[in-house]
Formats: C-alpha cells, structure tokens, sequence
C-alpha cells in the first residue's frame, strides 16, 4: 500500500502584479483535500500591495521555521519571488510554468516554494500546475536526497 501524501500547509502571497491570480489560487487550495491550511502573506504583513521581495520572504521565512510546509508566489513573472525566497536560509523556490518542472521541483529538488507569473502564463494552466504540485512528495530515501543535501551541505558550510 502506498504511504498516504501529508495534508499541506500552504502559506500564499503575490505583489500587486500577481494579485489576481493569488486569489484563484487561494481559493482552489482552501477546497483541496490534500490542504490543511492556506495562509495569506497578506493578512501577515498587513497589506496587498507590498513589493516581491517582502512578500517572499515573509513567505519563505514561514517555510523556513516549519510554520508552512510550502508557499505558493505569484508575481509579474514568477522571478523575482523566487530570487527573493531563495535568500532565506533553507528554502528552495523555483519558476515553473509547465507540468514536468512542477513535478521535478518537488520529486528532484525538494523546493518547498513554487511560483507564478500572472503576465507570464494563463490562469487555468497556474491552476491546473497547482492541483498537480500538491500530489507530489519529495522522497527521503529517493536517489535525488543526496544531491539536495549536497546544496543544504554548502548553506551550512557557507553559513559558518
Ligand atoms: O520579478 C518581478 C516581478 O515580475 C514583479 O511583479 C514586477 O517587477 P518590476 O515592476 O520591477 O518589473
């Protein structure tokens, strides 16, 4: 018998060029079983309009402390979210605007922050890519560990 997926809890976030889509996104989640909580860097910071590097990090930072097991951005791109998030110790964010990427970044990477961009692809595709992102899981014991924790090893030695 397979090992049953975790139920997730999601901290999303977006700047002013990722609002829209956040709010879909948001409300997909918060109706998928496979979800245990979705939290709003919004509703953390204290406002919807703040620059991508805030929200990310914010987000990341959730992520980091084990207070979010993933964080979903979105801004104009999906770039600078990601650059932003990958600052915070622990955390690995990637862009990925298509099914396989979705699949590796979680299966390969182990990234715990996916994102968006709202002016780079369609609505329904960033939605369809979430529902898929939330059935995968990393394997500890997957041949791909090693590797991840080779880039865990250098933030660590580079740290002290
Ligand atoms: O990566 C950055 C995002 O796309 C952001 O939403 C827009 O940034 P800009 O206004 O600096 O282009």
């Amino acid at each position: 018998m397979s090992k049953p997926i975790s139920r997730l809890r999601i901290v999303v976030g977006a700047d002013d060029a990722g609002y829209e889509y956040k709010e879909s996104l948001k409300a997909d989640l918060a109706k998928s079983d496979r979800v245990e909580s979705v939290v709003d860097v919004a509703d953390l910071v204290g406002a919807s309009d703040r620059p991508y590097p805030d929200v990310a990090i914010a987000a990341a930072e959730l992520v980091a402390s084990g207070r979010a097991d993933r964080a979903l951005l979105v801004c104009g791109t999906g770039l600078g979210v990601a650059i932003a998030a990958n600052k915070v110790p622990g955390v690995r964010a990637v862009t990925a605007h298509d099914s396989f990427s979705v699949e590796r970044s979680v299966l390969s990477n182990n990234a715990q922050v996916l994102t968006f961009g709202q002016r780079v692809i369609g609505l329904e595709l960033a939605r369809r890519l979430a529902q898929e992102w939330l059935t995968y899981e990393f394997d500890d014991a997957s041949a791909s560990a090693g590797k991840v924790g080779r880039i865990t090893a250098y933030e660590t030695r580079s740290a002290a």
